[in-house]
């Protein structure tokens, strides 16, 4: 196998002059040097003008070849489809019934779940009035209080506190005083920008747990609490495909077992919707691992038959391409727009129409030869290809071996009201570097013609799609990875809107996002097109406005989150609860202050650690459907700002290189010393129990878990020393 393509390289090569070695050749090799006469000129022609025409990127990571292919199948499942290996052969409508029956069973699992969460949270949420605490907060009339308006609602408030450090104000203590010392930052890791992290599933690391003084609570007897509160692990959604949990899949593998026909049938059906757990060998290996997790030792026997029988179908039939199937890739690399294959040149035709009887087809092989006498054919796969294109190819990819199609004959053959060499030259129609290169050579007013057309006809789509439904959230940062055409009517295709630079489709894909085309310094209005659905410009798409060659020097006035700037701001003791944090220097009105940084939590993560939020501090930032961001253990200064009703900055999220990020904004003008608040925009209930409740209040449910200190004593009391 040839070692990692260099593209560079070999693309632009002109390819020296020799005998061809093809051994099925039927053409003669004058007509085969005439060929390559005219392929050479040919190519030093497509050189000169790519090299005139090109744009030339700053980085140009983005056309690096892949070697690899995420999702295989984004098939439309018709009565003609079928999939047939090892002399299996399903009809589309034995397909369609098993991808019914998984359907179904994923829903019954969401729906429990959905159940689940909502009980719990119900109730945590609940105050039971166990403990009648007033922890309201009154200002006295002659209290010298600079900003009153910020104390007025705020009832966790510290007993002394200086803004600034100038003037000491003194509050009267709360009737229920609790801790008052500002936050000790033993946890906190600077950040320049966010770091994403696993979930975590282990919960008594957790540093809050640390932060409650010893004596004062018993840690195991949370831990304790938070494993019943989540006793089936953390939440999931079945949004993205990929961002299923075990737990989940376990269970609709469970539902579906016993009832299936054919095991291979059901593989078939559940990679369509877990693309991410692998192929049937996989599938098999995580079932294993997960019904030791999670049948909490009981084992059904009906499953365990279905188990058994599965291992001997492994035995007879383990499919050649199983273990080719993509695995646990979640979020994969977004530069990608072909993928590289090797084709084996066959040495014997299948039939009358293979295309080693092609003459087309034997003369065209010549383009993709890296070695004139090579066997093998280097193809670069654009992943725009059309959609009955798209289902071939996925087959053929997924029965490749180390990036090289061995017998392409045979996948052909799945597809019989094709031939053989029809595949072939479709193939070829789509594989040529020149081809991959086009994105970047379209101009900016082509790209953005074609994506205004592809919106109309997008809209079109979506209005259908959604007759009758509700208008939903559209997140942006859902890329998608798949072979073929993107859009609303295709199945699998995540891309809500459009598509952008960062999905990992072709950078042909008319929805893709073209950026805009703004002089620098003007990204700042309605008429920037990035600036219009709140995306930072990016030098991957905006022509001008950040064109500097360093990032700093760019005055794009779009790009300030990319460019990572953040203001001088001390942390100090706050006028209103624990720290806050202090401008040091003089702002403007609408000033960029620096970017929220923290740990970028999924959905379900942030759920869990949402739990301790009602035990302590929160420093969690929502980011709608695509998770969290926690500055808890690591951030920047900007964790420390307070909520007010009257605050003087404000946030905006905006989508930075394919991912939701928050910004913090000035709303006016201001001068050194001042303390920097938000509005949290927390909903009433929420607001009540985190700025009037001191946090070991908070939870009622936790305190019957939670010996208090008497009952530590009698415990101690009464173990036996050692
Ligand atoms: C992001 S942190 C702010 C920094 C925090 N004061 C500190 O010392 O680290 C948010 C937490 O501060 C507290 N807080 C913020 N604004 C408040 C207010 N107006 N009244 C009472 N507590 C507030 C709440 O405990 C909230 O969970």
């Amino acid at each position: 196998m040839p070692n990692s393509p260099d593209i560079q390289r070999r693309c632009l090569r002109v390819r020296r002059q020799s005998e061809s070695s093809l051994n099925t050749t039927r053409v003669s090799n004058s007509n085969i040097q005439q060929k390559r006469r005219e392929s050479t000129s040919g190519a030093v022609n497509a050189k000169k003008k790519r090299k005139r025409n090109s744009y030339q990127h700053k980085t140009t990571q983005y056309i690096k070849p892949c070697d690899k292919i995420f999702h295989w199948s984004i098939r439309e499942v018709d009565e003609s489809s079928y999939l047939e290996e090892k002399g299996l052969r399903f009809s589309g409508a034995e397909i369609k019934l098993e991808e019914k029956r998984v359907e179904l069973a994923v829903k019954t699992v969401l729906k429990e779940k959905a159940d689940f969460v909502e009980k719990e949270f119900a109730t945590l949420f609940l105050d039971d009035d166990s403990d009648d605490i007033d922890c309201s907060y009154h200002l006295s009339e002659d209290e010298d209080v600079a900003d009153k308006a910020h104390l007025v609602n705020a009832k966790y408030v510290p007993l002394t506190f200086t803004t600034t450090g100038e003037t000491k104000i003194t509050v009267p203590p709360l009737k229920k005083p609790y801790k008052t010392e500002t936050t000790k930052m033993k946890f906190v890791e600077p950040l320049t920008e966010n770091v994403y992290c696993d979930d975590e599933l282990q919960l008594s690391h957790f540093p809050q747990f640390g932060e409650f003084p010893d004596e004062d609570i018993d840690y195991e007897a949370i831990n304790a609490f938070l494993h019943r509160t989540f006793p089936k692990g953390v939440h999931g959604n079945w949004r993205n495909k990929s961002e299923t949990s075990e737990e989940m899949f376990y269970k609709t593998l469970i539902a579906l077992l016993p009832g299936t026909k054919n095991i291979d049938l059901l593989h078939h059906a559940l990679y369509e919707t877990f693309p991410s757990y692998g192929g049937l060998k996989d599938i098999h290996e995580t079932f294993d691992r997960l019904h030791k997790k999670y049948s909490n030792g009981k084992d059904n026997l009906e499953i365990l038959k279905v188990l058994d029988s599965l291992k001997d179908s492994m035995k007879t039939k383990l499919l050649p391409y199983s273990k080719k199937f993509p695995f646990d890739v979640k979020y994969p690399d977004t530069r990608k727009n072909y993928i590289v294959r090797y084709i084996k040149i066959g040495e014997k035709e299948c039939s009358e129409n293979c295309y080693l009887n092609d003459y087309e087809v034997i003369t065209r092989m010549e383009e993709f030869l890296e070695e004139t006498d090579s066997k093998e054919l280097k193809l670069y796969i654009l992943k725009s290809t059309k959609r009955q294109f798209s289902d071939f190819l996925n087959m053929l990819l997924m029965r490749d071996d180390k990036g090289v199609v061995k017998n392409f004959c045979q996948t052909a053959k799945l597809f019989p009201n094709v031939s053989c060499s029809s595949w072939f030259k479709s193939l070829l129609d789509s594989a040529s570097y020149a081809d991959a290169m086009g994105f970047q050579q379209k101009s900016y007013a082509n790209r953005m013609e074609n994506f205004r057309h592809a919106q109309k006809e997008d809209k079109k789509k979506r209005r259908e799609k959604n007759k009758g439904k509700d208008k939903k959230y559209e997140d942006y940062t859902t890329l998608c990875d798949h072979l073929g055409p993107c859009g609303p009517g295709v199945r699998n295709c995540p891309c809500k809107r459009f598509c952008t630079v960062f999905c990992n489709c072709d950078f042909n894909c008319n929805r893709k996002f073209p950026g805009c085309e703004c002089p620098p310094g003007m990204c700042q209005t309605q008429q920037c097109p990035c600036f219009e659905i709140d995306f930072e410009c990016s030098e991957l798409t905006c022509r001008q406005c950040v064109e500097d060659d360093t990032l700093e020097l760019s005055s794009c006035d779009n790009y300030e989150m990319t460019k990572g700037g953040l203001k001088k701001i001390l942390v100090g003791k706050s006028k209103i609860a624990g720290n806050g944090a202090f401008l040091q220097e003089d702002v403007h009105e609408e000033e960029f202050l620096g970017e929220y940084v923290g740990e970028r939590l999924s959905v379900e993560e942030g759920e869990r650690r949402g739990i301790f939020h009602l035990l302590n501090i929160s420093y969690t930032f929502g980011l709608a459907e695509c998770g969290d961001v926690d500055a808890m253990r690591a951030g920047n200064v900007l964790r420390f700002l307070n909520n007010s009703d009257e605050p003087n900055c404000y946030i905006k999220y905006k989508y930075v290189k394919g991912d939701l990020r928050i910004g913090f904004y000035t709303l006016k003008a201001m001068k050194t010393g001042q303390e920097l608040f938000i509005n949290y925009r927390y909903r009433p209930e929420a607001a009540a129990m985190f700025f009037g409740v001191p946090p070991f209040d908070r939870l009622p449910r936790i305190r019957k878990y939670i010996p208090t200190k008497e009952e530590k004593k009698e415990n101690q009391t009464q173990k036996p020393k050692k």
